[in-house]
């Protein structure tokens, strides 16, 4: 059993409408995925290799600096938004029970024209490609999350509406660019029946997974299902590389179980993710 692969062409970026119609089959299989696994790989999404290569490229460019040349940028130093910026390597706790996580990551949480970006002659572009990337990301999301909606017979509007302010400091929807020391094996996602099953990249294709507020919000509906990156096997030397599209809604969204229950109490979305960030990066 794998995650499933949906082709996402009906409501590709290179359309400009998609009408309620064409969103029939599609939401049926999303439903599908999203209420059995809680993981999708999208095809012909619009978003195309060569432009997430583009992004790997810079990142890696930037990861291979000294820790001298990115200690500028560390994340919670920019004021207008903490979690903009550089994690060095075992900053992060994903699990709670266990050492740093073995990667550095780069946050592009912030668009706002305050924010000093790398600029040193090996990294020029790095805003410009970082910042066209989460556009396009933001784009594509705000697609996927109609989708969801019209999967489960909802009003379009039910996620939409509280995803307006993605690219503003009032909303915390990042775009992470990871990277991971020599011979990380892939990425791995588990099933409901226990087992890890492997998520090998799919060239040109998009992984959606719901997660846990997505899951709260859609009473359980939709699954958010764990995964993880495990550690090297002993002499391996190659790098991994991968990039994640953090959506948030806005903070202020406050997010109810769409159903009507009290499944899970309501609470705003910047709310919820700070003590994430908390669980992860240690209380502060
Ligand atoms: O690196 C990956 O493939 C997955 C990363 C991830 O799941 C995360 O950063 O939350
Ligand atoms: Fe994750």
């Amino acid at each position: 059993m794998s995650i499933p692969v949906v082709d996402f062409g009906e409501c590709s970026l290179s359309k400009k409408d998609v009408s309620g119609e064409q969103l029939q089959n599609l939401s049926k299989e999303m439903k599908t995925a999203f209420t059995e696994v809680g993981f999708v790989f999208l095809k012909n999404t619009g978003i195309v290799q060569e432009e997430v290569d583009r992004v790997m490229d810079i990142s890696k460019k930037f990861f291979l600096q000294t820790d001298e040349e990115k200690k500028p940028f560390t994340r919670k130093t920019f004021p207008n938004n903490l979690n903009h910026g550089w994690v060095s390597l075992e900053t992060e706790r994903l699990n709670p029970s266990r050492p740093g996580d073995l990667k550095e990551a780069f946050n592009t949480a912030s668009l706002h024209p305050d924010i000093k970006w790398p600029s040193a002659e090996a990294v020029k572009s790095f805003q410009e490609i970082q910042t066209s990337f989460f556009h396009r990301c933001k784009e594509l999301s705000l697609r996927v999350l109609r989708v969801m909606a019209h999967s489960l017979g909802l009003d379009p509007e039910v996620f939409l509406g509280a995803h307006r302010l993605i690219g503003t400091d009032g909303n915390g929807t990042t775009l992470r660019s990871l990277y991971y020391p020599p011979g990380s094996e892939g990425l791995q996602v588990r099933r409901r029946s226990g087992e890890f099953i492997g998520a090998p990249s799919i060239p040109g294709a998009v992984l959606v997974n719901i997660a846990d507020l997505m899951q709260c919000w859609t009473s359980d509906q939709f699954v958010s299902v764990r995964h993880r990156v495990l550690l090297p096997p002993a002499g391996d030397s190659s790098t991994r590389q991968s990039l994640a599209f953090f959506v948030q809604p806005d903070d202020e969204a406050l997010i109810t179980c769409i159903d009507g229950s009290n499944k899970y109490p309501p609470v705003t979305a910047g709310a919820y993710l700070i003590e994430r960030f908390n669980d992860s990066y240690g209380r502060s």
